[in-house]
C-alpha cells in the first residue's frame, strides 16, 4: 500500500501507519496532537463518524461528521480503509487521504480502536506500527473523562464500562505506553516513531546508498 518518500537523511523509505489505541480517555488525542505539532512528515488521518459533534470540535479537522446513510454509502463504495462500531456509533478511516499521504512520502497517524487496528494489520502488516496507551489507574481514567468535560455522565459510564474490554486487546500491539505524565508519554511515543522510521526493512534506498558509498571507497 505504501510507496517511498525520503527520510530526513535523504534515504528513500516506505511510509508507515502509526496507530494509537487505548480505552477512551487514556490520552490518544492529546498525544496525537503533540505528535502532529512536533514531528515533521506525519499526517493525521481524519476519521469519519456518525457520533454527534462535541463542543469545540471542528468538522473536517477532528472528524468528518456524517449521517448514517452517508457512512453506509462510504462502506458500500469501499471508501473506507477500515471501519468499526464503537460506543454505538460508526467510525471509519477514509482511504484516499491515507493513500495520498503515503504516496507523497508522509507517515500517517491513526487514533482508532482495536477493531480498526486489526483491519489495518490484515491489509498492510509490515507498514503498521501500533501503540497501546494505558492509563495509570482506573481512577485516573475516570477523572480524565470527567475533566475533559465533553461527555454526559451516562456516556462516561458507558465508556468506563467498556474500558476493561478495550484493554483486553493490549497484547496485540507492538508497544505499550503508560500515560502517567503527558510529557513522558509523549517522549516515549516519539522515540518509538523515530526508531521505527530507521528500521532497515523500511529504508528501501539503503541498498543504493551503501553501493554508492562502496563505490566511493573503491574508486
Ligand atoms: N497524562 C495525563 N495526565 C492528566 N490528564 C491527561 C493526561 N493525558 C491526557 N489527559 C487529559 O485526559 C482527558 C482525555 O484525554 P484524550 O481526549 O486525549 O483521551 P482519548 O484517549 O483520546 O479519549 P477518546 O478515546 O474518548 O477520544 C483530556 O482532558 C486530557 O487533557
Ligand atoms: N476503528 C476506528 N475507531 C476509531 C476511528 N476514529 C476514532 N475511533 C475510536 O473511537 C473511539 C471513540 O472516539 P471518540 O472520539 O468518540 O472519543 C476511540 O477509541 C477512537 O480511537 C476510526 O476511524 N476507526
Amino acid at each position: 500500500m505504501t510507496s517511498g518518500g525520503h527520510g530526513t537523511d535523504g534515504v528513500e523509505r516506505r511510509g508507515l501507519m502509526f496507530v494509537l489505541s487505548s480505552p477512551s480517555g487514556a490520552g490518544k488525542t492529546t498525544l496525537s496532537r503533540l505528535l502532529i505539532d512536533r514531528m515533521s512528515g506525519l499526517k493525521m488521518s481524519v476519521s469519519a463518524t456518525t457520533r454527534p459533534m462535541r463542543p469545540g470540535e471542528v468538522n473536517g479537522k477532528d472528524y468528518l461528521f456524517v449521517d448514517k446513510p452517508r457512512f453506509e454509502a462510504m462502506v458500500k463504495g469501499d471508501e473506507l480503509l477500515e471501519w468499526a462500531t464503537v460506543f454505538d456509533n460508526s467510525y471509519g478511516t477514509p482511504r484516499s487521504p491515507v493513500e495520498a499521504a503515503l504516496s507523497s512520502g508522509q507517515d500517517v497517524l491513526f487514533d482508532i480502536d482495536w477493531q480498526g487496528t486489526q483491519q489495518l494489520r490484515e491489509k498492510a502488516r509490515a507498514d503498521v506500527v501500533s501503540v497501546f496507551i494505558l492509563p495509570p489507574s482506573a481512577a485516573d481514567l475516570e477523572k480524565r473523562l470527567h475533566s475533559r468535560a465533553q461527555d454526559s455522565d451516562e456516556v462516561i459510564r458507558k465508556r468506563m464500562s467498556r474500558a476493561s474490554h478495550e484493554m483486553s486487546h493490549w497484547a496485540e500491539y507492538d508497544y505499550i505506553v503508560i500515560n502517567h505524565d503527558v510529557d513522558e508519554a509523549f517522549a516515549e511515543v516519539q522515540s518509538i516513531l523515530k526508531a521505527e522510521r530507521l528500521k532497515r526493512e523500511r529504508r528501501i534506498g539503503l541498498v543504493g546508498f551503501v553501493r554508492a558509498l562502496q563505490a566511493q571507497l573503491q574508486g
